[in-house]
């Protein structure tokens, strides 16, 4: 059984000592690092912009998995590569050139992934599931770090795993929102690739440690 990329959230780190928690997970066993861009308008939240992404990857030694939650996100997509992004998700709600979205993230050299927010089916990204390397499956609404796990996410899953294979694609599962040791292995068992994680891993006193488990799941 492949081990799960983990891509700890930085949304629920402390912002007044980034560099100790950038340094903290440098030194863990995450794959990625997943930054949470919010706008106030697709969704209601403000996190974070391009200078604190490029500080975060002045630090950093694993890639940054930036979520854009915003509104025309193709305005954005150019600098947030500039300032580090190995890969860009964009929402599907966002995006009514979804397709032309992806081409343009493709040609930056970063892997193109496509956010779902829990009301929208999977059965929409069909005709350009090849086009797409990651599907990050928001198991929260988004805007916010330590909501709860939305049950419904494991059977959207199975349905996106099958859609993918169908399509013999090689598309990646990433699940985001209220993930935890309760809940991982039922979400890597039903197709999952990717596991983010914030408040479980930040809020935890050992987060080297929850890493560490969440790999191991
Ligand atoms: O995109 C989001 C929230 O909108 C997530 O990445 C959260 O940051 C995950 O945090 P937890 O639910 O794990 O606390």
């Amino acid at each position: 059984m492949p081990r799960p990329i983990i891509a700890p959230s930085v949304l629920a780190s402390d912002f007044a000592n980034l560099q100790r928690e950038i340094t903290m997970l440098n030194e863990s066993e995450a794959h990625w690092i997943h930054v949470d861009i919010m706008d106030g308008m697709f969704v209601p939240n403000i996190s974070m912009g391009l200078p604190v992404v490029e500080a975060i990857h002045r630090h950093a030694a694993k890639p940054l998995d930036v979520h854009l939650m915003i509104v025309q996100p193709e305005r954005y997509v150019e600098a947030f590569r500039a300032a580090g992004a190995a890969n860009i998700s964009v929402h599907v709600e966002a995006c009514p050139h979804l397709h032309r979205n992806l081409q343009q993230i493709k040609a930056l050299g970063c892997r193109a992934g496509v956010a779902i927010n829990p009301h929208t089916p999977v059965q929409g990204l069909a005709d350009v599931i090849g086009d797409i390397d990651l599907v990050c499956v928001m198991s929260v609404n988004p805007g916010f770090g330590g909501q709860k796990f939305i049950e419904h996410t494991y059977r959207k899953v199975q349905m996106l795993k099958q859609l993918i294979v169908d399509a013999g694609a090689s598309t990646l599962i990433e699940i985001d929102g209220g993930v935890n040791l309760q809940n991982a292995r039922r979400l890597l068992d039903a197709g999952a690739d990717v596991l983010v994680a914030g408040s479980f891993v930040f809020q935890a006193p050992d987060p080297k440690a929850v890493i560490r488990d969440l790999a191991a799941v």
